[in-house]
């Protein structure tokens, strides 16, 4: 799968945690920063990603804050992103099966990093059902 992350530096610990957990279970990965755990605005990484998912270069989005609101606010202002904000694995995989969600939120500092690691396995390994679910989701950016 191609998949990109984006954090910032409340996320960047966790997103190298799973740029290398990923990577090694086949992943093409790629990394939109930050960089360091320099102080930074969220923005500035989040707008990248979102708008290179939206344009179908990667599978997945995962995002990385102290909360998971900033970035999932940021990615959820483009119209072809339906970002989760997710903190156990069952809201991860009812984000795919029922939003059809193709980017999510990590909050890194309320939860721990084998959590976070349960719940990307989570989301990546769940399907969309589609059906009702389908016209629900096509109001979202039509209305
Ligand atoms: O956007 C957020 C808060 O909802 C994220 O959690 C950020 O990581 C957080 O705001 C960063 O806070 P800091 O005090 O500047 O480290």
């Amino acid at each position: 799968m191609k998949i990109a992350l984006a954090s910032d530096h409340a996320g960047f610990e966790y997103k190298n945690y799973i740029f290398k957990y990923l990577t090694e279970k086949g992943n093409q990965i790629h990394d939109f920063g930050t960089y360091s755990g320099e102080s930074v605005d969220y923005p500035e990484f989040v707008h990248p990603l979102a708008i290179a998912v939206e344009n179908n270069e990667y599978d997945f989005g995962i995002l990385f804050c102290g909360s998971g609101e900033g970035v999932s606010i940021t990615a959820n202002k483009h119209s072809g992103i339906r970002c989760a904000l997710c903190w156990q694995t069952d809201i991860a995989r009812l984000a795919r099966q029922h939003n059809n969600a193709n980017v999510l939120s990590i909050p890194a500092r309320f939860i721990a990093k084998e959590l976070a690691r349960e719940i990307i396995d989570t989301f990546l390994s769940t399907n969309f059902e589609g059906g009702r679910h389908q016209l629900r989701v096509d109001k979202i950016s039509r209305w």
